[in-house]
C-alpha cells in the first residue's frame, strides 16, 4: 500500500516547550550530566516539531513549563488518555514527581476530561500505547524499568480496555515508547530485542504484520515516533527507520531533536496525544 492510500486522522496533542531544559541529574543511560545542553537549540528544535505537527493539520496545546522541572518537555510521560478518560501519571523518580501535578491541572481545567489519579507508579504514554483498531481497542503497556506492573491492572480498571503487559529488558530502552510505536490504529513497529522472549512471542502473536526494527533503529530513537496514520514523524538520525516505514507505506517526516536525545527522549516523548 502506498502512503497516498493511507488516511491520516486529525489528532490533538499536548507539548511543553523546553524552556527550563537541562541535564542536571541522570535517571536513564542516555543522560550525561557532564555534557552541556544547548537550551536555545533545544527550543528551536522543539518549535520545529510543533510547527511540523500543526502544518500537518493537527491541534497542539501547550503546557506551561515550570522552572526546576527540566524533563517537563517530555510531555508524553504526564498522563495517558483514552476516549475522554485520563489515567494520571505517578513518576518513579522524585525529580519528576511535580510534573504529574501540572498535567493533572491541565486536564482538570479543561473540565471535559474524566481524570483519575493513579495509586501505582506509571509514566503515562512513556509506557502505555493505545491501538483503537486492534482487537476492538487494546492498550499495550511496558514494565521493567519505570512503570509498576500493578499500574497495568489499574489502567485496565480505569480505562475499561484490555491491557497487554510487555516486559522491557534492556535499560537503554527503559520506556515502551523507545521500543515500540503505533503506526496507525492497528499496526505497530517494534524492536524485539528490547522485550523479554515471552513478550516477544506475545507481540508476534498479536501483530504478525508488524514492521520490525533493529537495535540501530532503536538507538537512533527511530521508534520514538508519532504517526497520524499516514505521516510518521521521527528523529533525523533515524534514517534506516525512515526507509522501513516508507516501505511499509507510510510517509516519513524527519525532525532534528538532537538536544532532546541528551535527556533520553525524542519525538514521541515530547508529544502526548489527547484522546477525547
Ligand atoms: C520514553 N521516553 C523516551 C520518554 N517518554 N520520555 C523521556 C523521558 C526522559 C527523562 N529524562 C526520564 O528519564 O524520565
Amino acid at each position: 500500500m502506498s502512503y497516498t492510500e493511507r488516511l491520516p486522522r486529525n489528532r490533538t496533542y499536548l507539548m511543553c516547550p523546553p524552556e527550563h531544559f537541562t541535564v542536571e541529574y541522570a535517571i536513564n543511560p542516555w543522560m550525561d550530566t557532564t555534557v552541556t545542553v544547548d537550551a536555545g537549540l533545544a527550543l528551536k528544535q522543539w518549535e520545529q516539531l510543533r510547527t511540523t505537527l500543526t502544518g500537518l493539520g493537527h491541534v497542539v496545546h501547550v503546557l506551561d513549563p515550570e522552572p526546576g522541572l527540566p524533563d517537563m518537555v517530555y510531555s508524553a510521560n504526564g498522563a495517558f488518555s483514552v476516549d475522554g478518560t485520563v489515567y494520571g501519571a505517578r513518576f518513579k523518580y522524585p525529580q519528576r514527581t511535580a510534573e504529574a501535578v501540572a498535567h493533572q491541572a491541565f486536564y482538570l481545567a479543561a473540565e471535559s476530561w474524566k481524570f483519575v489519579a493513579p495509586e501505582q507508579v506509571n509514566e503515562g504514554e512513556g509506557d502505555f500505547a493505545y491501538l483503537p483498531g486492534a482487537y476492538g481497542g487494546i492498550v499495550l503497556a511496558g514494565y521493567g524499568f519505570r512503570t509498576d506492573p500493578a499500574a497495568h491492572a489499574e489502567a485496565q480498571e480505569v480505562l475499561g480496555r484490555p491491557v497487554i503487559s510487555l516486559r522491557l529488558v534492556d535499560p537503554a530502552f527503559y520506556h515502551l515508547d523507545t521500543a515500540l510505536a503505533a503506526l496507525d490504529d492497528r499496526h505497530v513497529t517494534y524492536y524485539p530485542g528490547a522485550f523479554s522472549p515471552a513478550s516477544q512471542r506475545v507481540l508476534a502473536q498479536l501483530f504478525p504484520d508488524a514492521v520490525l526494527a533493529d537495535r540501530e533503529d532503536a538507538e537512533a530513537f527511530g521508534l520514538n515516533l508519532v504517526s497520524d496514520g499516514r505521516h510518521v514523524i521521527l528523529n533525523t538520525e533515524a534514517v534506516a527507520m525512515g526507509h522501513k516505514v516508507r516501505e511499509a507505506g507510510y510517509l516519513p517526516v524527519h525532525v532534528d531533536l538532537s538536544e532532546l536525545k541528551r535527556g533520553g527522549g525524542s519525538v514521541k516523548c515530547a508529544v502526548a496525544e489527547l484522546r477525547a
